[in-house]
C-alpha cells in the first residue's frame, strides 16, 4: 500500500503539470452536460474537444494525451464511434476514462459497455449502483443481474455497499475506479481511498460526475491511473467545499464551482482529507 505523503506530493505534481501544460483529452459524452464537461477541463488547465463520429474519436487519441468516453446519451453512430475509439486508445497505450452512465438501459448500451472489456480503461468513474452494475457485467464481481438494479442516471446504492465491485474492477484493469458520492472511494485495487468535502449541492446539478471523469481524463495525460483520479476527486471536493460557502442554490453553484476549480492551487487540491486504507 502506497504512503500518504507519497500520494500528497503525487496530487501536487500532477496538478501542476496540468496548469503547466494544458494537456488535451478529447471527450465523447453526453449531450446533456457536454458544456458542463469543457468548461470544468478548461478550468482546471486542461484542453477540451468533443466528437461524435468514428474517425474523429481516432483522431482524439491520436491528439490528445488521454480520451473520455462517457455513455449518457447514446446514438446510433457510437455503435462505431465508441469501440473505435476505445480499441485505438488500448492499442496506443493512451490512458481511456469511462463513465458508464445509464448502464441498463437499453441493449446498445448493454453491448458496448460489454464490448469494452477487452480495451481496460485506464479509469472507471461512476456512482456506485453504476460500479456495481459495470463490474457484474464484466463478471468480476456480483453478477449480471446487477445491471437490473440501474434505475436510471443516479445512484440507488451507497459508496460502500461498491467497494467490492470498485476493487475488482481496478484489478481487473490494472487502473484505477472512483465511486462518487458524499465521500468518494478511488482504489487502484491494493489501496482504497477516501476523500471527502464538496457539498449535497452537487447532487441537485446535472453532470458534476460526468465533468469529473472528464477532468479525470485531463488529469490522466500528465500522471498514473490513481494518482490522476485522486487529484481529480480531491479538486472536485475542495472546489465543492469552498463553492457553497458563497452559493446556496444549485445554478448560483454551478457557476460558483466552475470559479473555484480555477481557483485552486495544487497545495490546496493535496491538502483536501484524504484517508486511505489497504483493499
Ligand atoms: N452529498 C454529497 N456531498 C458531497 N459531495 C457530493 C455529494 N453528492 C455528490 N457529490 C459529489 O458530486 C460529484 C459527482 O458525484 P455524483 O455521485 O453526483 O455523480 P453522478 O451521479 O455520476 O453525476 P452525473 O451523472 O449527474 O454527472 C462527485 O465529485 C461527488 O463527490
Ligand atoms: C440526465 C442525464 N441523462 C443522460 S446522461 C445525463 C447526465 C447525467 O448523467
Ligand atoms: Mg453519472
Amino acid at each position: 500500500m502506497i504512503e500518504m505523503n507519497q500520494l500528497q506530493s503525487g496530487i501536487v505534481e500532477a496538478a501542476s503539470k496540468v496548469r503547466a501544460s494544458n494537456p488535451m483529452a478529447g471527450s465523447i459524452t453526453n449531450s446533456v452536460t457536454i458544456d458542463f464537461v469543457a468548461n470544468a477541463q478548461l478550468a482546471v488547465g486542461g484542453s477540451a474537444a468533443m466528437v461524435y463520429l468514428p474517425d474523429e474519436g481516432e483522431c482524439l487519441v491520436a491528439a490528445g494525451g488521454a480520451v473520455y468516453i462517457n455513455m449518457g446519451t447514446l446514438l446510433p453512430v457510437y455503435e462505431e464511434t465508441l469501440p473505435r475509439t476505445a480499441a485505438a486508445a488500448h492499442a496506443a497505450g493512451k490512458p481511456w476514462v469511462l463513465d458508464p452512465v445509464g448502464i441498463g438501459i437499453g441493449s446498445l448500451r448493454t453491448k458496448l459497455l460489454r464490448g469494452f472489456k477487452p480495451y481496460k480503461p485506464a479509469i472507471v468513474r461512476g456512482n456506485a449502483s453504476e460500479i456495481i452494475a459495470l463490474a457484474g457485467l464484466w463478471d468480476l464481481e456480483g453478477d449480471a443481474s446487477e445491471l437490473s438494479r440501474a434505475r436510471g442516471v443516479d445512484t440507488t446504492d451507497t459508496v460502500a455497499a461498491a467497494r467490492d465491485a470498485a476493487v475488482a474492477l481496478a484489478r481487473y484493469t490494472g487502473g484505477a475506479v472512483a465511486v462518487s458520492g458524499e465521500s468518494d472511494l478511488v482504489t487502484d485495487g491494493s489501496t482504497v481511498a477516501y476523500s471527502t468535502g464538496g457539498s449535497a449541492l452537487m447532487g441537485k446539478v446535472t453532470g458534476f460526475g460526468c465533468s469529473l471523469g472528464g477532468v479525470a481524463a485531463v488529469y490522466a495525460a500528465q500522471a498514473d491511473p490513481f494518482t490522476a483520479t485522486l487529484a481529480a476527486v480531491a479538486h472536485y471536493n475542495v472546489a465543492g467545499t469552498r463553492a457553497a460557502a458563497t452559493a446556496d442554490a444549485p445554478a448560483s453553484f454551478k457557476v460558483a464551482f466552475i470559479d473555484e476549480l480555477y481557483r485552486a492551487t495544487p497545495d490546496d487540491i493535496a491538502n483536501n482529507p484524504l484517508r486511505i486504507e489497504e483493499a
